[in-house]
């Protein structure tokens, strides 16, 4: 059967979780078959796969814990293939995949090359891609599995690629478009190649961002992320067990939430969103009926208070230098210095001789590039004081800086709390505040009780 692919395009994004089995695999192919507009689907190694993989890619192992792992992995996927109806039809091309597997995690340089790492961590969303086109086809006829690394290009940023837009919008029209017209495409998220055709990856949680590019590629009118979360929440209901759902969110307040720690979203996925204006929805797999979260240009509404988030496991540096006291300059050396190695910050405060910012903690970061040569060359003009421990608590909103009495509601709220740092003003859309760890959890239900119960 030919689609007319005039009309409305809905690109669908399934997590982890939302494919963890055969049976969770089942309702997202009824949702994906109950939109004539869905063409693409855009699915996340099945939950667990991925940590599985980054532990043999990141850790020093002995033959038989590799060994073990791999049959974790593997154990997760045969189940799958075990419950297909025509299991034949897959199981040769997955245990070509799972032996792709094998071979990379006992490589004898997997610890050392960033490229072999990408190969292997992209081996849960080739497989769970797999076993999902065949669970579609057990309800329809017409399924592609279709490897996203024709299209989805990227620098060779090993781990944190980042995305070539106008070439992934040339790619796509020249080989994902016409496939679409012919069948229901069924993709990998996370996962792309650079020019040289090496295997990359988005960074983690990247499947949403994935769903995002190929969205703004083909100028798809919606972006579904399936989750395990009926939409996004005032919170992590996680950590707040009465947050809510929100109907509606602007791709601003979506961007500064998924920048500030709601894992819900991956953080570069409102960009693409926002440049094509494409809604974004968010439900939940497992229930459908519920509704979600859309995110849009234009909300009906625009509250001061949106949502609170939190980004754990933060790292604090102070350079401090007394010899910059009326000098011009300091702060231009010091972020030169963070831009040289690559240091993503996400908070600034500053004195006349000192300025303090924060950082993702690097053990987290793919490059560690938080290193010695970094610390090391700002000590050439400056003391440098490094501390952990904290978490970020960011409140999401609108209008925040020139609306009266938002910053004295949020103060009285956290009255009780040593805060380390605060940044407020720069946007219109958050507050956020360095805590400390042990108390983030506490700060976050105080606020989410005073602003939203
Ligand atoms: N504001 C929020 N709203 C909803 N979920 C959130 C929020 N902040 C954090 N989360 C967490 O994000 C989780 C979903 O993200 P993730 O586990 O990455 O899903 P997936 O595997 O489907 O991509 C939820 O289970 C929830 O605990
Ligand atoms: N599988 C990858 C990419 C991803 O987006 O996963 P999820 O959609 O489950 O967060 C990861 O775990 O990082």
């Amino acid at each position: 059967m030919e689609v007319d692919v005039t009309q409305a395009l809905t690109i669908a994004k399934f997590g982890g979780t939302s494919v963890a089995n055969y049976e969770a695999m089942q309702k997202c192919a009824r949702i994906v078959l109950a939109n004539e507009a869905t063409r693409i689907v855009v699915v996340s190694a099945s939950a667990g796969v991925t940590n599985h993989l980054v532990s043999m890619a990141h850790t020093p192992m002995t033959q038989e814990q590799i060994s073990d792992v791999c049959d974790a992995v593997e154990e997760i996927e045969t189940a799958i293939l075990s419950k297909l109806a025509q299991p034949e039809q897959v199981q040769g091309k997955l245990e070509d995949l799972l032996t792709e597997m094998r071979e990379l995690a006992f490589h004898e340089e997997i610890l050392h090359r960033d490229d072999l790492k990408d190969q292997l961590l992209s081996m849960g969303e080739r497989m769970s891609s797999l076993l999902f086109s065949a669970v579609v086809n057990e309800q329809h006829d017409a399924v592609i599995n279709f490897d996203v690394r024709k299209v989805l290009r990227t620098d060779s940023e090993f781990g944190e690629a980042v995305p070539q837009l106008e070439t992934i919008h040339e790619l796509a029209e020249l080989l994902l478009r016409p496939e679409i017209e012919k069948a229901m495409v069924i993709t990998q998220g996370f996962v792309g190649a650079d020019e040289q055709g090496r295997t990359t990856t988005l960074g983690r949680g990247g499947s949403d961002f994935t769903a995002a590019l190929l969205a703004e590629a083909l100028q798809a009118d919606v972006c579904e992320i399936w989750t395990d979360v009926t939409g996004v929440y005032t919170t992590d209901p996680r950590i707040a067990p009465n947050a809510h759902p929100l109907p509606e969110l602007s791709f601003e307040e979506a961007a500064e939430m998924a920048t500030f720690g709601a894992k819900v979203l991956h953080p570069a996925t409102m960009e693409p969103a926002l440049r094509q204006d494409i809604k974004v929805f968010v439900g939940s797999s497992r229930e459908p009926e519920k509704g979600g979260t859309w995110i849009m240009r234009d909300c009906e509404h625009e509250p001061p208070y949106r949502a609170i988030t939190r980004r754990k496991e933060q790292v604090m540096v102070t350079v401090k230098t007394p010899q910059m006291m009326y000098a011009q300059g300091f702060l231009q050396q010091v972020f030169t210095i963070i831009a040289k190695h690559k240091l993503s910050v996400d908070l600034v405060t500053t004195s006349e001789i000192s300025v303090s910012f924060t950082l993702d903690n690097p053990a987290n970061s793919v490059a560690q590039r938080l290193n010695k040569q970094t610390i090391a060359e700002l000590e050439t003009f400056c003391d440098v004081k490094v501390e952990s421990g904290y978490d970020l608590v960011t409140v999401v909103g609108n209008h925040m800086q020139s609306a009266k009495g938002v910053s004295s509601k949020i103060f009285a709220a956290v009255s009780e709390y040593n805060l380390r740092m605060i940044c407020f003003g720069a946007n219109p859309h958050n507050m956020s505040f360095l805590v400390n760890e042990n108390d983030s959890t506490e700060i976050v239900q105080g606020l989410h009780r005073s602003l939203f119960e």
